[in-house]
């Protein structure tokens, strides 16, 4: 039985077995994140008071207007982690190409890729609701000694060593796995501590909640809208209930702890659907699966699925497992 209330750096040291490599390693990479992540919560709490609303004038390599704190995030993220001497790339939303980042001694002597989505569900920010913070990490591939490649950055979900995200809702929240189920720690704001709250989260294997952007329902594809028919009707523990933050984070967290299933489909107006697969979809699955949920692009395990390049998108089907079964049952039933 895991004790709760413990800080995450005493736990870490107590589980070190359940990471494959040493436990030093993520450490540091863990303080790196929760040091930014307490950084961009002060900001974000304070949101509105000082001048991080709005947007910060520059169009992503998504075509996105940048808002001021995607750009504060992104900034002290990649400075926290350069800093660690253990992280030797870094791919962003919000940079075009991969950082290649070197150790003191200049011979490429780090071993960790990190790929993030500094802040996630940015359209939220303005409105004072729930956002989040993704990551995926990986062991690099190409040999120590030499800079790294976008090899190391291509691979596939199943091969992440860690994977998590950051909540800044009602309280702040730092959710992880190494693959050995998922653990949720609270931030303490007065101590500027995270202790552990929620241990071994797992989905409920079905619920009644769906999350899922119902205005673009008509360009869905019809195994999509059958299943949101599906979830509609009155029969069974059914019609379920509706229920959309707009922030990736802020959905897949409850349906975590209610039951549920998120979805965000290709449409005729995105062939791909919206989410990037390596910095929004490959961490949230490996979460998923690590909480005996589920994840698919409709029809393929997410975390099999070969990427391609560093800012490709794909749909995603991510929650409580029998729910997205159901939802790829009504998908195979159009072959879509
Ligand atoms: O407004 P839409 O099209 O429903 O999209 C909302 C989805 O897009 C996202 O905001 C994309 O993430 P970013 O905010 O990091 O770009 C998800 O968090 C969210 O689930
Ligand atoms: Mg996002
Ligand atoms: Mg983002």
């Amino acid at each position: 039985m895991v004790k709760k209330n413990i800080t995450l750096g005493e736990f870490i040291i107590k589980n070190q077995a359940s990471f494959q490599y040493s436990s030093g390693e993520l450490s540091r990479l863990l303080n790196g994140l929760r040091l930014a992540a307490k950084v961009v919560n002060h900001e974000v709490n304070k949101a509105g008071l000082v001048d991080i609303i709005g947007e910060a004038g520059d169009v992503n390599v998504q075509g996105e207007d940048q808002k001021k704190l995607d750009v504060l995030a992104n900034e002290k993220f990649i400075q926290t982690l350069s800093k660690r001497e253990i992280v030797c790339g870094i791919a962003s939303e919000e940079e075009e190409d991969f950082i290649s980042i070197n150790s003191y001694d200049e011979k490429h002597q780090n071993k960790y890729i990190v790929l993030i989505d500094p802040l996630d569900g940015s359209s939220n920010i303005d409105v004072n609701v729930s956002v989040g913070t993704i990551f995926s990490i990986y062991r690099r591939v190409t040999p120590v000694g030499t800079p790294v490649t976008l090899e190391d950055f291509l691979q596939p979900g199943r091969d992440q060593v860690a994977a998590g995200y950051i909540i800044y809702g009602t309280s702040t929240m730092l959710v992880y796995t190494t693959g050995d189920g998922v653990q949720g720690f609270t931030l303490n704001p007065a101590l500027g501590t995270f202790y552990l709250s929620h241990p071994n989260m797992e989905f409920p294997e079905t619920g009644n909640i769906y999350s899922v952007n119902e205005g673009n329902y008509v360009h869905f594809p019809q195994g999509v809208k059958d299943y949101i028919k599906y979830c509609q009707k009155e029969e069974d523990d059914r019609p379920y209930t509706s229920r959309y933050i707009g922030s990736l984070v802020s959905d897949f967290h409850r349906n975590m702890i209610k039951g549920g299933i998120y979805m965000y489909p290709k449409s005729s107006v995105s062939t791909n659907g919206k989410l990037r697969l390596l910095y929004e979809c490959n961490p949230m699955a490996f979460l998923a699966e690590q909480a005996n949920g589920k994840a698919s692009n409709g029809k393929d395990r997410i975390l099999d699925l070969k990427p391609t390049e560093l800012h490709e998108r794909v749909p995603f089907f991510c929650g409580s497992r029998k729910m997205v079964e159901k939802a790829e049952e009504f998908m195979a039933a159009h072959n879509e």
